[in-house]
Formats: structure tokens, sequence, C-alpha cells
């Protein structure tokens, strides 16, 4: 089934009244690694669980591969910040997401050693998976994911708690990810990540998408003010003299 091009018109999430996403649109084509950034509290986490189907949006559309396209059944997975971790050893969480696709078990083991292999956790297969360290486990996270071939995978913040050593082993999985042809939806508040990282740059604040910009231009020339002043550093105080 096909996915993209994703084409998200007009989303919002209004849970009790209050305004979390106030008119989303978004267009996101079949490859490349695109960077949400944006100011606490903008609805960076909630449009990827929504994209995700975590959360139910109050109204607006999305369109899967085209208008009138539905979500798929299978094809999109989601990291967070805290990734999941059953109390099973490395090896039994890293494979977890083959089951439902109906791989066997031995192929699923070959497959996860495999895997373990290319995010170099293959001397802990073995381990309990909640003994791994973050970053150890956020590379669990991503392998898990990845073994599932996504056509799109969200990360929310993957590198939030990490170390430099930490984060640059996640993003350099999230690099290999992406050439192996997986489509990256990720947040982050780390500016240097979005340079290394992006292809191109959603900037939210306030529940909107306030331009989506190639990331050269959004760094060097961002059209929206408050792409401007998030830069600078200045959004956050603005928007709360403001009262957003
Ligand atoms: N499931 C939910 N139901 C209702 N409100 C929610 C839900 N999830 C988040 N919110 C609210 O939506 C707003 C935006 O939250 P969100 O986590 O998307 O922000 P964010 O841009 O990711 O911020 P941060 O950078 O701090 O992670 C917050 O006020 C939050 O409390």
């Amino acid at each position: 089934m096909p996915i993209f091009p994703l084409s998200i018109h007009d989303l919002r999430f209004a849970p009790n009244g209050r305004e979390v996403l106030a008119g989303v649109d978004l267009e996101l084509s079949e490859e490349g690694i695109t960077l949400v950034l944006g100011p606490n509290g903008a609805g960076k986490s909630v449009l990827l669980r929504t994209i995700c189907g975590l959360i139910e949006p109050s109204s607006g559309s999305m369109a899967w591969g085209g208008a009138g396209g539905t979500r798929p059944q299978q094809g999109v997975m989601m990291v967070f910040q805290r990734p999941m971790m059953l109390r099973m050893a490395v090896l039994d969480n890293v494979v977890l997401g083959l089951k439902p696709l109906g791989v066997a078990g031995a192929e699923r083991r070959r497959r996860g050693l495999e895997m373990l292999e290319r995010v170099g956790l293959a001397d802990r297969a073995g381990d309990s998976a909640r003994q791994l360290s973050g970053g150890e486990q956020q590379r669990l996270a991503l392998a898990r994911a990845w073994l599932t071939r996504p056509r799109l995978l969200l990360l929310d913040e993957p590198t939030a708690s990490l170390d430099p050593s930490a984060s640059a082993a996640v993003e350099r999985i999230i690099r290999e990810i992406r050439t192996d042809g997986t489509r990256i939806l990720m947040v982050t508040h780390n500016l240097g990540q979005a340079t290394r990282l992006g292809d191109d740059i959603v900037f939210m604040a306030g529940g909107r998408v306030c331009e989506h910009t190639p990331v050269r231009a959004f760094f060097a020339r961002p059209r929206s003010e408050e792409a401007r002043l998030f830069i600078q550093g200045e959004l956050p105080w603005r928007m709360r003299f403001q009262g957003a």
C-alpha cells in the first residue's frame, strides 16, 4: 500500500477545547530526513503521534499515497525518547516486530543477530535489555524498528538524554536507516544535529507548521519570523510575553 506522498491538511487536535494542533499542513515526499524543530509545547510530539495513529485528531485530513489514501496497516514505525524495553533479552526485544509480519522463529533469530551486529550490540544479545545504558537502549529501539523495514520512521528526540558519543552512534544508525530506503521524520532540539542529519526542516510553533524549508536555507534565511527568533534563542520569551 503506497505511503507517499503523505499530505496532511488542516490537522487539528483540541483536547478539552485547547488547540494543541491548530491546523497543520504538511507534505512529505518519498525520500530523506526531515527534522521537526520548534519551542517546547509547539505540538511536535503530538504531530508525530497523530501521524503514527496513536492520537486521533479532532479534524483535518491525512492522505497517504495520494488523494483519498488511508493509513497503511504496516510500514510506519515510531521510536520514542525513552524507548520501551520488555523484560526480556536484547535479542528477543529486537525481533519483536518480526512475529506479526509472519517471520518464522529461526529466521527471526538470524535477522535479529545480523541487525544487532549492525548497531554494535551483537555481544549483548543474551543480556537483559533493561540493563542496557540509555544509548544502548536507543540503538536497540532503532534496530527493532529498522528490522521491520519501515517506509516511514518517526523519531521523537531519540538523542535527548544521550552524551555526545552515544548521540553520534545513534546519528550514524539513523543515516544508515535512511540510506537503506526509509523516510525519516524526526523531532530534535539540537540545531547542530539538524544541520548534520536533515535534508529539510519543518518548523513548528503554536501548533502550526510555520515553514518547511531545505536545511541550509532554513538556517541562512528562515522565512518565518517565529523561526528567525527561535534560531536567535528568543522565541520562547516572546511567546510567553505575548501569551501564546
Ligand atoms: N495525548 C495528549 N492529550 C492532550 N494533550 C496533549 C497530549 N499530548 C500532549 N499534549 C499537550 O500538547 C501540547 C504540545 O505537546 P507536545 O509534546 O507535542 O510538544 P512538543 O512540541 O513536542 O514539546 P517539547 O519540545 O517540550 O517536547 C502540550 O501542552 C501537551 O501537554
